[in-house]
């Protein structure tokens, strides 16, 4: 949000005035012309009397005479630059003496003008009138720099000032908070610390840049990046960066924490590739996996096996127990086949309703047949009842297994083809069995046929 620029007021016209002298003629004669001038005054013949009355009404501006009986005017300006209530009050000193070294060791003690005695209304009025112009503005600059300081702090984005250098010169609290770390710790390190090397060095090259090249025109950037945090945990932040017209060469970079964003990001990206009920990977997870699989065959030479399980009779089932039983069947039946899928190469899934796949990459047919044997034994080993089925009395399933070496010559779906052909084949043949179609033999020759036609 952009703040409104400084505006320098005008004084107010009823400024307090604390007017300091021991004579009362001249206390009496400034009080009418400040009076008149329009301002409110106060008046104390004393130091002692000053500082109370300074403590108490904070007045915009303060005319002391330098010399007085007991406390002078000088000590009574350093007692006001020295008490926080007080220090920031404008003193013009009024004094007859106005040698050098007596003008000097008033503006040392924190004086902002000094008035040769004897005074000159006019002159009074207008040397007034200028300091209180000059504190006016100085108190939008200080408004304005407290109400700054306080949107930094209570920002919920990490900012940062950071140097060509990389250096990290200031550091708001939401950094600390997301760094783990204290801002002054921060402001310690370099951008170099927070982020892996590689992306730390295109952000100083681009420093780099900014400073020499004249003509370049450095643009605000977003982007994601993972920060180190002070404790050494990596955080998943976007960081933007915009470079800050001064003198030198600065960049205001804002920190946004996303390590949620991304957590749901990446649990939705893992939803969508299982099956809501039995939770192993869903039938587009399986394309994509086989896909890339056949690829790496294809470089591999390695074998590729591929088993399609199918629930016997569970049509026979539902209508038996009812929907809900037959889902909790089929949770049980692929939680087995995900047992039997355990390396990073394997793959169960459910391949729609009551048919499962898993694919075996890198697996003989020997091995890929024994792969499917074990999950036939497993499944029947559920002990499901399954009392109207014809083929045993619990629920089991007919398996049909393929192997192929795959070349660039070939296509996903003769895999497919063969071992579904294998699968029926397991049915035709009483259910509860497996069945394996080999590259080279006759059933394969038959696939081989079916697919190209
Ligand atoms: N409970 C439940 N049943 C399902 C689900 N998906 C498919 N089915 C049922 O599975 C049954 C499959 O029946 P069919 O394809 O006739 O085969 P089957 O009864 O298993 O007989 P065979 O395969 O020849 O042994 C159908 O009744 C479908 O309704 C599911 O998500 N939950």
């Amino acid at each position: 949000m952009p703040l409104p620029a400084t505006i320098a007021r005008a004084p107010r016209r009823d400024a307090a005035i604390l007017i300091v002298d021991d004579a009362p003629a001249n206390l009496g004669m400034l009080r009418k012309m400040m009076t008149q001038q329009g301002y409110q005054t106060f008046v104390a013949n004393s130091g002692e009397r000053a500082l109370s009355i300074a403590r108490r009404v904070h007045p915009d501006l303060i005319l002391l005479d330098v010399v007085m009986p007991g406390m002078d005017g000088l000590e009574t300006c350093r007692q006001l630059k020295q008490h926080p209530g007080t220090q920031r009050i404008p003193v013009i000193f009024m004094s007859a003496r106005s040698e050098t070294d007596d003008v000097v060791a008033g503006f040392d003690t924190g004086a902002v003008d000094y008035i040769s005695k004897p005074l000159r209304m006019a002159e009074v009025c207008a040397r007034v009138r200028a300091q209180l112009q000059i504190r006016n503005t100085s108190d939008s600059q200080h408004e304005q720099a407290q109400r700054l300081r306080t949107i930094v702090d209570s920002m919920a984005e990490g900012l940062m000032i950071i140097e060509g250098t990389g250096r990290i010169q200031y550091a708001n609290p939401a950094c600390g908070r997301y760094l783990g770390c204290s801002p002054e710790t921060l402001e310690q390190k370099t951008l170099c610390d927070l982020l892996a090397p590689q992306v730390a060095q295109e952000y100083l090259d681009y420093f780099a840049r900014c400073a020499s090249e004249p003509g370049f025109e450095p643009q605000p950037g977003a982007r994601e990046v993972v920060v180190r945090q002070c404790d050494g945990t990596l955080r998943a932040m976007d960081l933007t960066l915009a470079p800050m017209a001064m003198h030198e060469t600065l960049f205001i970079g804002l920190l946004h924490d996303i390590t949620h964003h991304k957590q749901s990001e990446t649990a939705l990206q893992r939803a969508a590739l299982l099956d809501p009920l039995t939770k192993i990977a869903n039938r587009r997870h399986f394309d994509t996996f086989l896909d890339m699989e056949w690829q790496r065959a294809i470089r591999s030479g390695e074998p590729l096996s591929l088993v399609v399980i199918d629930v016997d009779h569970f049509k026979l089932y539902n209508d038996s127990f009812g929907h809900a039983a037959g889902d909790l069947a089929l949770q049980q039946v692929a939680a087995v086949l995900q047992d039997h899928a355990p390396r990073a190469t394997d793959l169960a899934a459910r391949y729609g309703g009551e048919e499962f796949v898993l694919l075996f990459a890198e697996t003989s047919p020997a091995d890929a047949a024994a792969l499917a044997e074990a999950i036939r034994a497993a499944v029947e080993a559920l002990h499901l009842p399954h009392p109207r089925s014809a083929t045993s009395s619990w629920i089991t399933c007919s398996i049909g297994v393929a192997t192929m070496m795959p070349t660039q010559l070939d296509h996903v779906e003769k895999l497919f083809v063969a071992a579904d052909r294998a699968m029926y084949a397991a049915k035709e043949a009483g259910r509860n069995s497996v069945r394996q179609v080999d590259a080279g033999s006759s059933a394969w020759e038959a696939v081989k046929a079916l697919v190209m036609r």
